[in-house]
C-alpha cells in the first residue's frame, strides 16, 4: 500500500498543528515523522487512520496499482499515542481478546501470539495482569496486539518510547522485518539513532511546517549545505589563518593540531586544498558528515530561535 498526503492543514481552535504537509510513502518503505513535542507528529498520524479530518488537503491510501482504497480499520495496524489495554486482564486475555476482535481464527492467532510473546521475552509472564508489567513491558504487549492480524499498513506513533536499549533494538528488528516483507511503515519517534539506522526518508517537522524531507542524504543537503571537513597539520598560526579565506564560512579549532572547516557550498574544495596545503603540511583531510542527531538539534535550535524572535517581533 501506498500513502500520499498532499498539503494537509489541520488547525484546532488556536493551533495550527499541522502546515500544509506533504509526504508520500511506497510499500517496502519506513517513514518517520520526527519533530520537537507539539511538532505535530500525532496529529498528523490521527487523520491517516481517520480519526480526524483536515482541513485542507488529502490523503490517499492506494494499493501497488495506484488503485485508491478505502481504509477499514482491519486494514491498517495503529499504535496510538494513548496505549488502551484492559489493565485488570493477563497478556493473554489481552491479546485474544484483541485478536478475536480482529476477526482472527484461534488456529492463526495462537501460534502467532505464541511467538510475539517469545520474541518479547514475554511468554513466562502472559498470566500476568497488565498493571503488573513495568512501562516498557506494556509498550511490547501494545505493540504486539497491534501487528497481531499482519496489515501491509502499519501505522506507530512513538514505538519506541518507553523501552529500554535492548528493547528498542526488539522493536528496530521487528520493523526491519516488516520492512523486509514488503509493509508500509510510517511512525513517528524521537530517538535519532534509531530513525537514522531503520528509516529510508523521513520528515522533520516544527509547529506543523516541514523543515526538511526524504532521505538522510537529501536532508543533510537541505538543513547543512555547507560542508564540513577535519583537517589536521602541525602548525596552529597557519590554520588560524585560514578563518579568513573566502571559501571559508567558519573554523572551529577541535585540538592542538586539527580543525574543522566548514566551507560554502559554490566551493570546489579541490581548488582550495593547494591553498590550505601552500602554509602547512596537511596530515590528514576528511569530510565529515553530521549524523541526524547533531542536524536535529541544529535546526529545532535554530527554528527555536526564529521563533523567539518571531514572537519578539509581534510584542
Ligand atoms: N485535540 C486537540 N485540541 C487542541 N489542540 C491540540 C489537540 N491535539 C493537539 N493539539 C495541539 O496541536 C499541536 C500539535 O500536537 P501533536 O500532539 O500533534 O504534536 P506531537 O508532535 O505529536 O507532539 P509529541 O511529540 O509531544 O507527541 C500542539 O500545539 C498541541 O497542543
Amino acid at each position: 500500500m501506498n500513502i500520499t498526503i498532499d498539503t494537509v492543514t489541520k488547525r484546532y481552535k488556536t493551533v495550527t498543528a499541522v502546515d500544509a504537509i506533504s509526504l508520500n510513502v511506497q510499500s517496502g518503505q519506513i517513514y518517520a515523522l520526527l519533530g520537537p513535542n507539539g511538532a505535530g507528529k500525532s496529529s498528523l498520524v490521527r487523520m491517516l487512520v481517520g480519526l480526524t479530518e483536515p482541513d485542507s488537503g488529502t490523503i490517499t491510501i492506494s494499493d501497488n496499482e495506484g488503485a485508491a482504497v478505502d481504509l477499514q480499520p482491519g486494514h491498517f495496524a495503529y499504535l496510538p499515542e494513548d496505549r488502551g489495554l484492559y489493565q485488570d486482564r493477563t497478556i493473554l486475555d489481552n491479546l485474544t481478546y484483541v485478536a478475536k476482535l480482529r476477526g482472527l481464527d484461534k488456529s492463526v492467532y495462537q501460534p502467532r501470539i505464541d511467538d510475539w510473546l517469545e520474541h518479547f521475552e514475554l511468554t513466562d509472564r502472559k498470566s500476568e495482569p497488565m498493571r503488573q508489567l513495568s512501562k516498557g513491558n506494556q509498550q511490547k504487549v501494545q505493540l504486539i496486539s497491534t501487528l497481531l492480524h499482519d496489515p501491509d499498513l502499519v501505522i506507530l506513533d512513538e514505538p519506541f518510547s518507553g523501552l529500554d536499549p535492548v528493547n528498542q533494538e526488539h522493536v528496530l528488528n521487528v520493523l526491519s522485518d516488516l520492512k523486509a516483507k514488503g509493509k508500509t511503515v510510517l511512525l513517528s519517534a524521537h530517538q535519532m539513532a534509531l530513525v537514522e539506522r531503520l528509516a529510508d526518508k523521513m520528515l522533520l517537522m516544527s509547529h506543523g511546517k516541514a523543515l526538511a524531507q526524504g532521505t538522510l542524504e537529501q536532508i543533510r543537503d537541505a538543513l547543512q549545505p555547507e560542508r564540513l571537513y577535519r583537517v589536521s597539520c602541525d602548525a596552529m598560526s597557519a590554520q588560524t589563518a585560514w578563518a579568513d579565506f573566502d571559501a571559508i564560512e567558519h573554523l572551529l579549532p577541535i585540538s592542538a593540531d586539527q580543525v574543522e572547516l566548514t566551507i560554502k557550498p559554490e566551493v570546489d574544495v579541490s581548488e582550495l586544498w593547494p591553498q590550505l596545503a601552500a602554509s602547512c603540511a596537511i596530515e590528514s583531510f576528511a569530510a565529515r558528515k553530521p549524523g541526524l542527531h547533531e542536524l536535529y538539534l541544529d535546526t529545532i535550535g535554530r527554528s527555536k530561535g526564529q521563533s523567539q524572535g518571531d514572537a519578539n517581533e509581534h510584542v
